[in-house]
This record gives structure tokens, sequence and C-alpha cells, in this order.
């Protein structure tokens, strides 16, 4: 199965330099921690969907390098010693991963993974993690933006053909659903979520037949359960539509009306002929006949859409969904933060000129605080993973960066973000169903403030740093 393919070598080569250092130099045996995470909502968002966790967890399990691929190695990378190709051979994940689970809501700077492992093994996974983590979750927003502007009408992903590669296409798919999506016209998702791919006609099927008429007749007896028919391949108004009625008025006298069918617009002003077409189906008796629609579309279209009082029901999205169009990069990284050397932990940071970019050191969990009252969650808190919440005293938390600036939270409960996904190399992790993480984001969506989640100039959400942890980064910056 594709889904079963694990990219080994689909890395950078210095994974492969530093490492053969560390099985030279004795090092490979520390063990490291590695925190993956972004530093900016994309699409001037204020949040962002965490998608990847099953094909980063379906990497780290299988991942291992073949004969084949230590012979490349050897002939092309003489400097690679023997000792490291070695260890190759018997590669393996035995480490331990956290993760904030698919369909999430997350926020910059707060780990969407956790690893910890023997440091050869946390670094030679760092460029498939980010591949991963990066892509589904960049995809996964920009599809939770299109639902959301879609206000509950459906949104059909489409677009595989404009995608990056038919890679990008899959798993864009399986990120559009984690997003909101209820269906992809995309096949092949089919072997790696239990959802069927779905779709409509395309102008060159009409143009294939002398009338538009016979068309729609032709598909309609030879796919009688999915009834979408394109109307604007000759003229919307004064061909498609009619053409459009007189197939479901013989369907419907002949007792074979499908529960679901309509029609699609696919040029024009999407927000007139919407209103002229519901205006003759209604009137021609067909009120449940559904009007969807696709042609470049994005949140922004669709809110305008909907705004101009288009009667749109259903949207097919594709080039800028599946491109995430207008951010193709969302820039997750993956950031050591402790590394034990013959059992003494040191805590690790990267700093920077630029304070966002100062990276935050230690073995450290996310935790959501919730206002009590509201169930909204107020902010989230990175903190030493040793740290315990005392939900009945008031919690204090620092801005990570303006760290005069804190905050003191009363009546609140506290959640654990990261869960247990990989303990010793062991999967501990039940693998939720599509439908399930998508129902996540769902419920997801009632615990965040719209002022978060709105498109223009949305509030930033806080992530702050709790006490310890904003001292542990204080000593560490004086120390510099
Ligand atoms: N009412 C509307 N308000 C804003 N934008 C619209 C509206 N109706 C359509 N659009 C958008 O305008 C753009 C151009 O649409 P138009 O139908 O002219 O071109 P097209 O879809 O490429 O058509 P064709 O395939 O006939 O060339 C598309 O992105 C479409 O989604
Ligand atoms: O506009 P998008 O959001 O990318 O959605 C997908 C587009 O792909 C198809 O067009 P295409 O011209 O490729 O095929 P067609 O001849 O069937 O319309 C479809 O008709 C949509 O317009
Ligand atoms: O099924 C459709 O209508 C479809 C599929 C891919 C691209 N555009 C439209």
């Amino acid at each position: 199965m594709y889904h079963k393919r694990i990219p080994q070598l689909s890395t950078d080569y210095y994974q492969l330099s530093m490492s053969n250092v560390f099985v030279n130099d004795n090092k490979k045996d520390d063990i490291a921690v590695f925190d993956l995470f972004i530093r900016n909502n994309p699409f001037n968002g204020g949040y962002t969907v965490c998608a990847g966790l099953e094909q980063v967890i379906n990497y780290l399990m299988n991942v291992h390098f073949s004969q084949d691929d230590i012979t490349m190695l050897r002939e092309n990378h003489p400097e690679l010693s023997n000792e490291f190709l070695d260890y190759l051979s018997t590669f393996k994940f035995t480490g331990e991963l956290h993760a904030i689970p698919e369909g999430t809501i997350i926020f910059p700077h707060e780990p969407i993974l956790r690893v910890k492992a023997p440091l050869i093994q946390a670094q030679i996974i760092e460029t498939s993690l980010l591949t991963i983590i990066n892509h589904q979750t960049l995809i996964a927003t920009k599809a939770a933006r299109i639902v959301q502007s879609a206000e509950g009408d459906s949104v059909l992903e489409f677009g595989l053909r404009r995608a990056h590669g038919s890679q990008a296409g899959l798993y864009g798919a399986r990120a559009a659903i984690i997003g909101g999506c209820v269906g992809t016209s995309n096949v092949e998702v089919e072997s790696i979520v239990n959802i069927p791919a779905k779709g409509t006609m395309s102008h060159s099927y009409i143009l294939s037949y002398d009338n538009e008429y016979e068309a729609f007749e032709k598909f309609s007896y030879y796919n009688p359960d999915n009834l979408m028919l394109l109307v604007d391949t000759y003229n919307t108004l004064k061909s498609g539509i009619p053409n459009a009625i007189k197939v479901f008025l013989k369907l419907k006298e002949e007792n074979k009306l499908p529960d679901i069918y309509g029609i699609r617009l696919d040029s024009g002003d999407l927000a007139y002929l919407s209103k002229e077409c519901r205006k003759m189906l209604d009137g021609a008796g067909f009120p449940n006949a559904i009007i969807s629609a696709s042609s470049d579309l994005d949140e922004y279209l669709i809110r305008d859409l909907k705004l101009q009082g288009a009667k749109i029901t259903l949207w097919g999205v594709g080039t800028k969904l599946i491109t995430a169009y207008d951010q193709p990069a969302l820039g997750a990284v993956y950031k050591l933060s402790q590394i034990e050397h013959l059992g003494q932990r040191i805590n690790k940071i990267k700093v920077s000129n630029d304070p966002g970019k100062i990276t935050n050191p230690g073995y450290k969990k996310a935790v959501r605080i919730y206002d009590k009252s509201s169930n909204k969650a107020l902010a989230d808190v990175i903190m030493i993973d040793d740290e315990v919440i005392d939900e009945s005293k008031p919690l204090t938390i620092f801005h990570p960066v303006y760290t005069w600036k804190k905050r003191i939270l009363f009546n609140y409960r506290a959640q654990n973000l990261l869960v247990p996904i990989i303990v010793d190399g062991k999967l501990v992790y039940d693998l939720p169903t599509i439908r399930e993480i998508q129902s996540r984001l769902k419920e997801e969506y009632k615990s965040i403030w719209p002022a978060i989640t709105r498109f223009t100039n949305p509030h930033e959400y806080h992530v702050d740093l709790s006490p310890k942890l904003w001292n542990l980064k204080n000593e560490l910056l004086n120390e510099q």
C-alpha cells in the first residue's frame, strides 16, 4: 500500500553526515529531547489545526534502511564510515514520542511533537517529521478556514490535478478532511481513509455528446445515485438549467430521482447565477436540488459570495486548498532542548537576535488552561514536564518574549496537550479514525473564542511560559 511507504531516504544528507560523527565520536546514545513547533499561524490567521500524526507514527514504527540503501550510500559517500553504515543497517526507532492529537487547534511555540530518543535516532528522523507535519498541518488549516467560511455548508476537496505531485494530493486530501471537508474527489484517499471519493462530471464529458441533454440523461442512467449536473458548458440559464430540469422531471416521473441531486456551476457570476438557478429549480418543483459551485474558490471568495446572497450550499475547492495558495509553506521547526550525556542532563537553548526565535529549553509539556465558567480556552502554558498545576490556586504565566508581561489566572482547569504515542519504541496510542479526528476539530472550535478564529486581525492567543521554565530560560540566556 502507498501509505505504508517508509521514506527513510527522503531526508537531508546532513542528518547522515552528522550521524556519522555521532557514531564515531561515541555520542550516538546520548539521550536527546527535540520539540517540533510552528513559529507563526499560517494565512495571517489566529490558529492552526495540527495534522499528520498518523503518518509520523507509521514512519517511526517502520523506518529502517535496506541493504540496497546501505550499498547505495556506501558507493556514493565514501566519507560515511563502515561503523555508521553498519549502525544504519540495524536502525530502528526505540525512543519516545509525545504529540498533540490530530485535529487539535494549536498555536505557535508549543511542542506539537516531543521526541526523546538516542541522539542519533532523534536526529535522523528530523526531516521526515517536519515534511509530514508541515504539509498536513498547513493543508488542514487551510481547509479548516475554507470550511469555516462555508458556515455549515459542505465543502469537497477537488485539488488533486493541481497538487504538487500525487503524494501531496493524497495526504493533502487527508488533511482537508481533517480540516472539515466532507469528502474529496481523490480516489487514492480510499486507501488511507474510509471515505468513498465523490464527484460530478467534466466539461469534456458534456462536449463529447451531441447535446447537453443527452449527456445529462446518460450520466443519470449510469450513475443513478450520483447526480450533480455541470450546467455551464454552453449557457447556464438558457441551456444548462433547462436541460437539468428536464432530466430531473423525467427521473421524478419514473420515481428514480435520487435523494441527493443537483447542479454544479463552474464559471460566470456565481452569486447571480446561483440565485437565478435557485428560482428556476424551485419553480420547477425541485427545492431540494443542491446548487454546488467551483471556480478558484477560497475562504475569502466563499465568504464574499455568501455576503452577496449566493444560493450555493456545496462548495468544490481545488487549487487554492491543495496548494495552500496564499502561503505555500508552514515553517515548523525541530529544535534540540535537552541532552543527556553519561547520565548528566543539560538543558539547551538556541539564542538568536530575534527574541521570537530563541528556543525554550528543557523537557517540557504544553498545557491548555480553560476558564471554568465559560469553558473557553484562556491561554496555553509551556512548562517543565514534572511541574504540577494546583487548580485550586491562582496560576501565574509569563509572556515568552516580553517577560515583564505576566498574567494571573483564576477559576480555571488545566489539560495536558501532549499525549504519549510511542514509549520505548512501542506504540501506546489508539489511532482515531479520520471521522473522529474531524469531530475533534469541531469540538475544539467550541472552546476557542471567535476573536481568535476570525480572518481579519485575529486576536493573538497567549502561549506563555511557567515561572519555572521562564527562570530556566533566563538562567541559560545569562550564561551566554
Ligand atoms: N459573484 C462573484 N463575486 C466575486 N467573484 C466571483 C463571483 N462569481 C465568480 N467569481 C470569481 O471570479 C473569477 C472569474 O470567474 P469567471 O467565470 O469570469 O472565470 P472562469 O471561472 O475562469 O470562467 P471560464 O471558465 O468561463 O473562463 C473566479 O475566481 C470566480 O470564482
Ligand atoms: O477551481 P478549483 O478550485 O481549482 O477547482 C477545481 C477545478 O478543476 C476543474 O476544472 P478543470 O478546468 O481542470 O476541468 P473541467 O474542464 O472539468 O472544468 C473544475 O471544474 C474546477 O473548476
Ligand atoms: O468531480 C468534480 O466535479 C471535480 C473533480 C475534480 C476537479 N474538479 C471537479
